[in-house]
């Protein structure tokens, strides 16, 4: 019998989950799933691969990067939960780390320091994910793509663009992960208003950089009583969050380990999304009609061909109207730059 080292304490699709010691039993109908993780050595990679390998859902994982992955993938491969972990290094080796992926996880390419932008990035990352995805459209073009490298509200247009360049673009199957706004402003909500974590819900939409980040505490649940205040404390830590660790982290990079976890909980939803659970719903960064912008991100519900329909914004508070409005300048220029370069490279 398989066991598994997560339990799901929570019907809602928040996601969360308590790693335990007394493991339960996975189901014989439970499918096969292969998920890449490229960037596998680096900072999120490495406890990213340590949470996959502990999610049954999957049954092979591959972990890829230029360096260091079959130290990583020896160290992750003797732990005893169901899938068998294969380690690839070097651009020889990627074919065969995607053949065959269900799901693609990028956390590949440079962290932030001290004084940057995330925009910062973009000329050595936007190379990184181009050459990535590439691969990913001749090796496995019908898996999901989970885009964690930054800048993230140009790198996933990028990905769109070199999927049509390949004729395997599906809209459907590539996603933003903006899962670490949402899961900093559920902590941040939960400490101001005084209740657990696990219970509190917030969307969090827009994009994924500074004022792009918009966080709609007025659909907060639970409901407290916060004031004006206190809800633009709460958006602007959330829009900051990124920055606060980069600030800590003192030039040692930017958020791994609560990235780790955030990439893991949407990898969770993904895959149950393909393997048919109901009613899995989380926000992403993805190709969208609810505004005039084409990628955005929002509530979408997940299911077997990736995205099954993009949610619309819900009712919004005056504060949060305008904080729409204020982003729509700069997400619109990352998307362009995105498209820009992947057209012209
Ligand atoms: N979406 C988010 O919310 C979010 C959160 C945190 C960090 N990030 C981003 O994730 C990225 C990675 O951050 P990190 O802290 O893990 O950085 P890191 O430097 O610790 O690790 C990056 C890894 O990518 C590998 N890499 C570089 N080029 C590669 C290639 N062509 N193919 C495969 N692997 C390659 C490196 O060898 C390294 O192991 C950064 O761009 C960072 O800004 C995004
Ligand atoms: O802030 C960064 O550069 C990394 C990431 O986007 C984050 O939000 O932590």
């Amino acid at each position: 019998m398989l066991r598994s080292a997560f339990k799901r304490v929570s019907s809602s699709s928040s996601s969360t989950y308590l790693i335990r010691r007394s493991f339960g039993s996975e189901s014989s109908s439970t499918p096969e799933r292969k998920v890449a993780v490229l960037g596998a050595a680096g900072g999120i990679g490495q406890p990213l691969a340590l949470l996959m390998k502990l999610n049954p859902l999957v049954s092979k994982l591959a972990l890829y990067d230029i360096a260091s992955t079959p130290g990583v993938a020896a160290d992750v491969s003797h732990i005893n939960t169901r899938s068998q972990v294969t380690g690839y290094m070097g651009e020889d080796q990627l074919a065969k780390a995607l053949e065959g992926s269900d799901l693609v996880i990028i956390p590949a390419g440079v962290p932030r320091k001290p004084g940057m932008t995330r925009d910062d990035l973009f000329n050595i990352n936007a190379g990184i994910v181009k050459s990535l995805c590439t691969a990913i459209a001749k090796y496995c073009p019908n898996a999901l793509v989970n885009m964690i490298s930054n800048p993230v509200n140009s790198t996933v247009p990028i990905a769109a663009e070199i999927f049509k360049k390949a004729g395997t673009y599906y809209e459907k199957k590539l996603f933003g992960v903006t899962t670490l706004d949402v899961v900093r402003a559920k902590t941040f909500y939960a400490g101001k208003a005084n209740v657990s974590p696990a219970g509190v819900n917030v969307p969090v939409v827009g994009g994924h950089a500074g004022i792009t980040i918009l966080p709609l505490f007025s659909q907060a649940t639970p409901k407290a009583n916060l004031g004006d205040e206190e809800i633009k404390a709460l958006t602007k830590r959330t829009q900051d969050g990124g920055t606060e660790v980069v600030e800590a982290k003192a030039g040692k990079g930017s958020a791994t380990l609560s990235m780790a976890y955030a990439g893991a909980v949407f990898a969770d939803s993904c895959l149950k999304g393909l393997n048919g659970v109901p009613d899995i719903v989380e926000c992403s960064y993805v190709q969208s009609t609810i505004t005039e912008l084409p990628f955005f991100a929002s509530k979408v519900k997940l299911g077997k061909n990736g995205v099954e329909e993009v949610l619309g914004l819900g009712p919004l508070s005056d504060y949060e109207k305008q904080g729409l409005e204020s982003l729509k300048a700069e997400l619109k220029s990352s998307i362009e730059k995105g498209i820009k370069f992947a057209k012209d490279n």
